[in-house]
């Protein structure tokens, strides 16, 4: 039948009003059951997963009735064609009852996951083994730690993660795609995104080289020869993080000018007697100083924000939620209070302020123009956030400036965050799209989750790694079934959105001294970009924030340049070869 556009506009009003409901009613039981662990909540949520299937299947075959093409308003074509991506609803009942137990097996595998000593206690991601891999300087101990995380978590995954993938692909075949990986990739609405993502990445492998042979000396001088090959790769367990995907913590290994350390933000905070709270309310005055909008006061009676001690299972990787409701905007997080804790703050709190700005328009629009949009809100804050202006200002420094030996210091920090992340947020969905295209099979999982670990970022696994090994699974996104690319592109988007708001709001001088706090310009230009939600194509909404439509390289190039100077001279100088010619991960010097 054909149906006329005043009814699907009726259609869509019916959608609205219920969508609501039955959203509010997921994520209420979601929630509660990743702030208490148990199966009546398990089966809570499940049963809640159900209804919402239903309910997108409904409307999404509805959706599917309307022949849009001959339709004239071009947001009732953008929201039918988002209704009609039904995603895993589209499964028949049985396969999907047992797709959504495989999810939260998978998910609740990593949330429990834990090592124990051979006698005594077991530790937990959060925040044992996190801070084991953080601040132990001992080869053993850290392989222990790494090797214990990735066994209890990567091995359990193992044996489904082939079922995952079939069901995955069944249902993206069923919404009209090749394999989930083009699902995924569809939301960016871009007919070129893999060359442009490859393009991306070749502009910043001289960054990332120099940084990578820079830190592989620096770990030689601490580890020495048996451990580090100067030509090869760093082997994955000495970089400060689990998934060696951040190596801010390894600073103090590193350090260009030893003589002259950064204050310990951490130590400051923790003498000034800092709780979560006040980090939480940090973040939110950092966003109403934007003239932005300040977090409800439903928000700190409902959230969770530090681990609970009453003995309850939580899931403890942090995220921010959305319950579609009168206000009701939560973040679930195991807060320490550390430096790092607060600019992860920063980073959730992007995502409410989005919430907030596209509350009002249709459900179908309220997310980010593109995933990538969504994490970048947070990071832009965050970058002005870490600037020595900011954080002398708000009394967590005390040093007046920075010479340039200090700069060159302060840089290192922030590129040991921003730039040692390039390959890994690359790598992560290269790695699931080719396992769901059937480039990677399964008997191979592991041995080619290494290659690309060791080809984009020079890392090799501590310790020989089996097939009987599933070394992904050990990170959440893969556990939890949530694409990561957006990490990559939201590297870039941070750095373009940086520059268009620190010139907006008058700033000069170099970027990295760049702190828009205060400017009301910036967060005008900023809420005119959250208030449109995904309700237009993103590309349109990038050229309104930033003049351009393209991600670029450019502006973190521009922000990292006075630092990619000294590390080529450093690098020159110490005769350091760029890359790791001998591929070959060793594993002598292990008695
Ligand atoms: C209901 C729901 O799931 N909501 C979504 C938000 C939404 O989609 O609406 C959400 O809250 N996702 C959680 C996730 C949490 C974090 C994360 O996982 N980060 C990545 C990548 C990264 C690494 C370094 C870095 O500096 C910044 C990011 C990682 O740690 O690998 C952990 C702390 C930081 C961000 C997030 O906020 O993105
Ligand atoms: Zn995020």
């Amino acid at each position: 039948q054909f149906y006329s556009e005043t009814e699907a506009k009726l259609f869509l009003q019916f959608y609205e009003q219920t969508a609501q409901v039955v959203f509010n009613q997921f994520m209420e039981a979601s929630w509660n059951y990743v702030t208490n662990i148990t199966k009546p909540n398990r089966e809570e949520m499940l049963n809640k997963e159900m209804e919402r299937s239903q309910f997108t299947l409904y409307f999404g075959t509805r959706a599917r009735l309307f022949n849009i093409h001959h339709f004239q308003d071009p947001v009732v074509k953008r929201m039918l064609s988002k209704l009609q991506n039904i995603d895993k609803a589209a499964l028949p009942k049985d396969e999907l009852l047992e797709y959504n137990k495989l999810l939260a097996y998978m998910e609740t595998a990593y949330s429990m996951g834990q090592v124990c000593m051979s006698e005594g206690p077991c530790v937990t991601l959060e925040s044992d083994l996190e801070e084991i891999m953080a601040t132990s300087r001992d080869e053993k101990e850290l392989m222990w730690a790494w090797q214990g995380w990735h066994d209890a978590v990567g091995r359990q995954l193992r044996p489904i993660f082939g079922r995952y993938v079939y069901l995955s692909n069944k249902a993206a075949n069923l919404n009209g795609y090749d394999d989930m990986g083009d699902m995924w990739r569809a939301v960016y609405e871009s007919e070129t995104l893999e060359d442009d993502l490859e393009d991306l990445f070749e502009e910043l492998k001289p960054l990332y080289l120099n940084l990578h042979a820079y830190v592989r000396r620096s770990l030689y001088r601490h580890y020495g020869p048996d451990i580090i090959d100067l030509r090869g790769p760093i082997p994955a367990h000495l970089l400060g993080n689990m998934w060696a995907q951040s190596w801010v913590k390894i600073l103090d290994l590193v350090l260009p000018y030893p003589k002259k350390p950064p204050e310990d933000i951490t130590k400051i905070m923790k003498g000034q007697h800092w709780k979560p709270d006040k980090m939480f309310q940090e973040a939110d005055t950092f966003f109403t100083s934007l003239g932005l909008i300040s977090i409800p006061n439903e928000f700190w009676k409902n959230s969770m924000l530090e681990k609970p001690t009453d003995g309850r299972e939580v899931e403890c990787h942090a995220s921010a939620w959305n319950f579609y409701k009168d206000n009701d905007f939560r973040i679930k997080k195991c807060t320490e209070v550390t430096i790092e804790d607060l600019l992860s703050i920063f980073h959730q709190m992007g995502h409410i302020q989005y919430f907030l700005q596209y509350q009002n328009h249709s459900i179908l629009f309220r997310a980010g123009a593109n995933p990538a949009f969504q994490e970048a809100i947070g990071l832009v804050i965050s970058l002005s956030a870490s600037s020595h202006k900011y954080l002398l200002n708000r009394g967590l420094l005390s040093h007046q400036h920075q010479d340039p030996e200090e700069e060159i210091n302060f840089m290192m920090g922030i590129a040991l965050e921003k730039i040692a992340f390039i390959p890994f947020s690359y790598l992560v969905d290269l790695f699931r799209w080719r396992v769901f295209d059937g480039t990677i099979q399964k008997d191979v999982y592991n041995q080619e989750w290494w290659n690309l670990r060791l080809k984009y970022q020079g890392l090799c696994p501590p310790i020989p790694r089996s097939e009987e090994d599933f070394d992904p699974g050990a990170k959440f996104h893969v556990s939890a079934n949530v694409p990561y690319i957006r990490y990559f592109l939201s590297l870039l988007l941070q750095f373009q959105f940086h520059e268009a708001l620190c010139k907006a709001s008058g700033h000069s001088g170099p970027l990295h001294h760049c702190n828009i706090y205060n400017s009301k310009i910036a967060g005008d230009i900023l809420e005119n970009v959250l208030k449109l939600g995904s309700s237009r194509p993103w590309p349109e909404v990038l050229k309104k924030l930033t003049g351009k439509s393209k991600v670029s390289s450019k502006a973190l190039m521009t922000y990292f340049k006075p630092l990619l100077n000294w590390l080529v001279n450093e690098n020159v100088q110490q005769g350091e070869v760029l890359g790791w010619p001998d591929f070959t991960c060793s594993f002598e010097g292990r008695n």
